[in-house]
């Protein structure tokens, strides 16, 4: 049934605001119910553009451009596409973290997310139908929150990130917003001021982990897949111990995704490549270390040294060249409480003579010279000027990452990089950076934030209709942002910059889609896949 009225004004789907033309006007119910003057498109995005410049605080904007989004979608993303660099950071990382503190506080509406209970897993069915309304889901971005971004523990509040990755996917990569779900799964909390916080808007309740958190997320995924058979499943923000393990448990039966594992992994290996073709050195000769094993440091150092073998070394050689330092030091063989992934890269203590010493990133530094250090280990400032000093003293040209976000968690600021490693250093960060005048060069910073990647592999992924997502389709992704930069210009970034984020988007997703068809995860042929790349695409105008 066709809406008319104010359901139709309230549909963010439908509505166009004051842009209903007076033939719409009289045939939906709505004369009478809007100022006279019709408005384009365009003069909207431009009055909304100029409401949002009379504010000063991110959290402000932010505040605006969220009621766009829930009054008018297409309005929303014609605003957004048209500032990508400009709002990327108000409406995503870092100004979202400061919401998802406060979500429950500022809360006015639920944009369209879909929450679950770990205490109703028999309400999934009925939730994500409703949540659906009959539309062709391909796309869910899916959270538990036990780890948002570096911030920890945030329960319901969570919904904030699955809702902000789904808005850079279709300003990224023109996914189509009535094609996505943003899912929050309230498994309680263990941050106790949100137990506390008589306003918090998630179960009052301690974190539900063992045999029924996984009866809980087994029925979400066994249901998901059932109700939307063309879905791509997202995962984000899951604490250390489930991330890895569920992406596991279904990477083999459906096609689904860890982002702080794999986009990580690619877009921080891409910024590796970009920085290798700027100095002009191989892969192969890098010894990295990992500050911060977590999800995102072990799922990055995998991807490196994935291709490290695709580049020619035996998995033993590579081993090798891989550091992992986390709370503990630098990591061993027989260190306690090692997880899974780190053991994949754990050192043995007598490849040193004071192994015992090298509890800190400093002293493993020191003992190791890393060529490539990356951060994501949410401790501020831990690339100090002594271990950036010793690394610029050993290595020609360091690759200084410093990845954890928000921007207050950041292991080191650029500009300070640039000047300890006297212009050498090849730098990329979690959050954006402005660019460094140093001695008379301008050095662009690379951000190695996996939103620059996300959006294209996702498209890459649904345009193929892929199976799996797999290993192949993944390095393809990680390649396909070479050659966008000119290397040869000093200060070159080590990745391509966000406004040319829609660009290489669909660079990836058609590098991806290709993959997809070699290797037999696509039905389709290669020419259909392509076109998909482009019929998925959806463009903020009104219909
Ligand atoms: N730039 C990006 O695209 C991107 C993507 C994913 C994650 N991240 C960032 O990486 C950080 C980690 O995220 P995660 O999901 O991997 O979390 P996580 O909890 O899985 O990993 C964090 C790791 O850091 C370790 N750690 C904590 N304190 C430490 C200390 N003092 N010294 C050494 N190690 C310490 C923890 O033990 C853990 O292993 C976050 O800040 C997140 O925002 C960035
Ligand atoms: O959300 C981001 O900015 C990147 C990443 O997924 C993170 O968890 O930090
Ligand atoms: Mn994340």
């Amino acid at each position: 049934m066709m809406k008319t009225g104010y359901d139709l004004l309230n549909d963010p789907f439908l509505n166009k605001g004051t842009a209903f033309t007076i033939e719409e006007r009289i045939e939906n119910g709505l004369v009478g119910l809007l100022p006279p003057h019709v408005q384009t498109l365009e003069e909207q995005a431009r009055q909304a553009y100029e409401h949002i410049c009379r504010k000063d605080a991110g959290i402000e904007k932010r505040r605006f451009l969220m009621q766009l989004f829930d009054t008018n979608r297409t309005l929303f993303y014609k605003v957004f596409s048209e500032h990508v660099v400009e709002f990327m950071p108000i409406v995503y990382d870092p100004v979202i973290a400061e919401n998802i503190e406060e979500y429950s506080e500022l809360f006015v509406n639920p944009q369209n997310a879909v929450f679950l209970s770990v205490d109703e897993p028999s309400q999934i069915e009925e939730s994500l139908r409703s949540g659906a309304e009959g539309k062709d889901i391909r796309l869910i971005v899916v959270s538990d929150a036990e780890e948002i971004l570096g911030i920890g523990d945030w329960g319901t509040n969570g919904v904030d990130i699955s809702v902000g990755k789904l808005m850079v996917y279709t300003a990224a990569a023109g996914i189509n917003p009535e094609q996505v779900l943003p899912v929050i799964l309230d498994c309680g909390t263990n941050r106790q001021s949100l137990l506390d916080n008589p306003l918090y808007l998630g179960n009052h309740q301690k974190r539900v982990t063992g045999h029924d958190y996984d009866v809980f997320l087994n029925t979400f995924v066994e249901t998901a897949e059932r109700l939307f058979p063309k879905l791509y499943l997202h995962f984000e923000d899951f604490g250390r111990d489930h991330a890895a393990a569920l992406l596991q448990k279904y990477n083999k039966t459906y096609p689904v995704f860890n982002d702080d594992i794999q986009g990580t992994g690619i877009i921080t290996l891409a910024g590796i490549l970009g920085g290798l073709d700027i100095s002009q050195e191989k892969l192969t000769d890098q010894v990295y270390m990992c500050f911060g094993a977590g999800t995102a440091g072990c799922g990055i150092a995998h991807r490196v040294y994935a291709e490290m073998v695709e580049q020619g070394l035996s998995p033993e050689e590579a081993k090798k060249r891989f550091y992992l330092v986390d709370k503990q030091g630098l990591l061993f063989d027989d260190t306690p409480n090692l997880t899974p992934e780190q053991r994949e890269f754990t050192r043995k203590r007598d490849e040193f003579s004071n192994a015992h010493e090298l509890t800190n990133l400093e002293a493993a530094v020191k003992a190791v010279n890393p060529t490539i250090l990356v951060g994501t280990s949410t401790v501020p400032g831990a690339f100090t000027e002594g271990v950036v000093r010793h690394m610029a003293k050993t290595t020609k040209r360091p690759f200084i990452f410093p990845l954890s976000n928000p921007t207050k968690l950041a292991e080191a600021k650029a500009a300070d990089l640039i000047e300890w490693t006297e212009g050498r250093g090849l730098i990329a960060t979690g959050i954006p950076a402005e660019p460094v005048m140093y001695k008379g060069i301008m050095y662009y910073i690379g951000q190695a934030n996996n939103a620059l990647i996300y959006p294209g592999l996702g498209l890459g992924v649904m345009a193929a209709e892929a199976k799996l997502l797999t290993d192949e389709m993944i390095s393809a992704a990680a390649h396909a942002l070479g050659g966008i930069i000119d290397v040869t210009q000093p200060g070159a970034a080590t990745l391509p910059p966000v406004d040319k984020l829609t660009e290489f988007s669909h660079t990836v997703a058609v590098a991806v889609a290709k993959e997809a068809v070699r290797t037999g995860q696509s039905d389709l042929s290669e020419e259909e896949a392509l076109q998909n790349v482009d019929a998925l695409k959806w463009v903020p105008e009104y219909k």
